[in-house]
């Protein structure tokens, strides 16, 4: 069974927990059922050496939780898991790799459970769903946890990925883990800020809907994550004015960072450029890639 699922930019700047766009950068897992008590994990690529290869390793997990939902009996399992998305640099990696196990052991199940149901034991595992739903679904996703008579339940919705824009990712040459990025989040925040993001985000949003890049550029700020985190990121400002002074539409923070994010239609490589040498300026190296929005999410293949 072989699984190809995609990275991820949660947040989009205010949609903090809430929205996310799957990229066309790929991660495979790959799954064969073996005798109960068997365990062989492969890696190839990203986090050959710190992702680990027994029962603690997060895929191995959902692989068991999927089993259980199914009501399957329990086997062992090879594990091949082929990365290209960065390991905790804000790309969505832990999401890609928990849907990918999550959608590979449901189809050795038979497909018991639904995409719904998938979505939601994904998104109890990683905490937030802005991540694992685009990972899943493809395009910009909406997702909010919601209450119903039997608890919570996410509900998500996909808008169609932009046509003609361009991320161009800076990806910084160190770590960053989520768990890290929100431990410096405040409790609480000012009345005007929820305000200021509750504005933008509705914007945002509208703006991905109608491919209004003009709407983009003016709503993408945020006041809930981002100014927080800036400590932990060395030249974060300087590489956003880099990116808008060499012609991005916008530019934000990729998840919980470390990585920044522009968005773009055209000089692109003018772009790159300058939020490498910002980067550097602050004694950061970073590796810039162009990627497209991707359509499609986890796929069978
Ligand atoms: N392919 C993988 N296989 C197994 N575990 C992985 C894989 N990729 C990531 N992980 C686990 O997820 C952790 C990184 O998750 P974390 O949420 O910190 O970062 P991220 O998902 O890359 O970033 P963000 O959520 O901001 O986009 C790693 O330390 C590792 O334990
Ligand atoms: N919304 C999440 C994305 C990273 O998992 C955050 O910013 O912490």
């Amino acid at each position: 069974m072989r699984v190809k699922v995609p990275a991820t930019t949660a947040n989009l700047g205010p949609g903090f927990d809430t929205l996310g766009m799957a990229l066309e950068l790929y991660n495979i897992v790959e799954l064969t059922a073996l005798p109960q008590g068997e365990l062989v994990v492969e890696i190839e690529g990203e986090g050959i050496s710190n992702i680990p290869r027994d029962d603690s390793n997060i895929v191995i997990k959902i692989i068991r939780q999927v089993y259980a939902k199914a009501k399957m009996q329990p086997c062992g399992f090879k594990l091949k898991l082929i990365n290209h998305i960065p390991v905790a640099r804000g790309l969505g990696s832990s999401a890609a790799a928990l849907v990918g196990g999550a959608v590979a052991a449901n189809e050795l199940c038979g497909n018991v459970l639904t995409d719904q149901e998938v979505l939601e034991l994904v998104t109890t595992f990683e905490g937030h769903p802005d991540n694992v739903a685009p990972a899943l679904f493809g395009g910009v996703v909406v997702s909010a946890e919601v209450q119903n008579a039997q608890g919570s339940e996410v509900v998500s919705r996909k808008i169609p990925p932009p046509y003609g824009l361009k991320a161009l990712v800076a990806i910084p040459d160190f770590h960053l883990a989520t768990k890290k990025a929100r431990s410096v989040l405040p409790r609480q925040v000012p009345f005007e800020d929820a305000l200021f993001n509750l504005s933008r985000v509705s914007m945002v949003i509208m703006a991905f809907v109608h491919n209004d890049w003009e709407l983009l550029g003016k709503v993408m700020d945020d006041r809930l994550h981002q100014p927080y985190r800036e400590e932990l990121i060395p030249g974060m400002k300087d590489v956003f004015a880099a990116a808008y002074d060499a012609g991005a539409i916008a530019a934000v923070l990729s998840g919980a960072g470390p990585t920044l994010i522009a968005f773009a239609r055209e000089n692109t490589e003018d772009i790159a450029r300058a939020m490498k040498e910002a980067f550097e300026r602050h004694g950061v190296k970073a590796t810039i890639q162009e990627l497209k929005p991707s359509p499609v999410g986890a796929k069978v293949f």
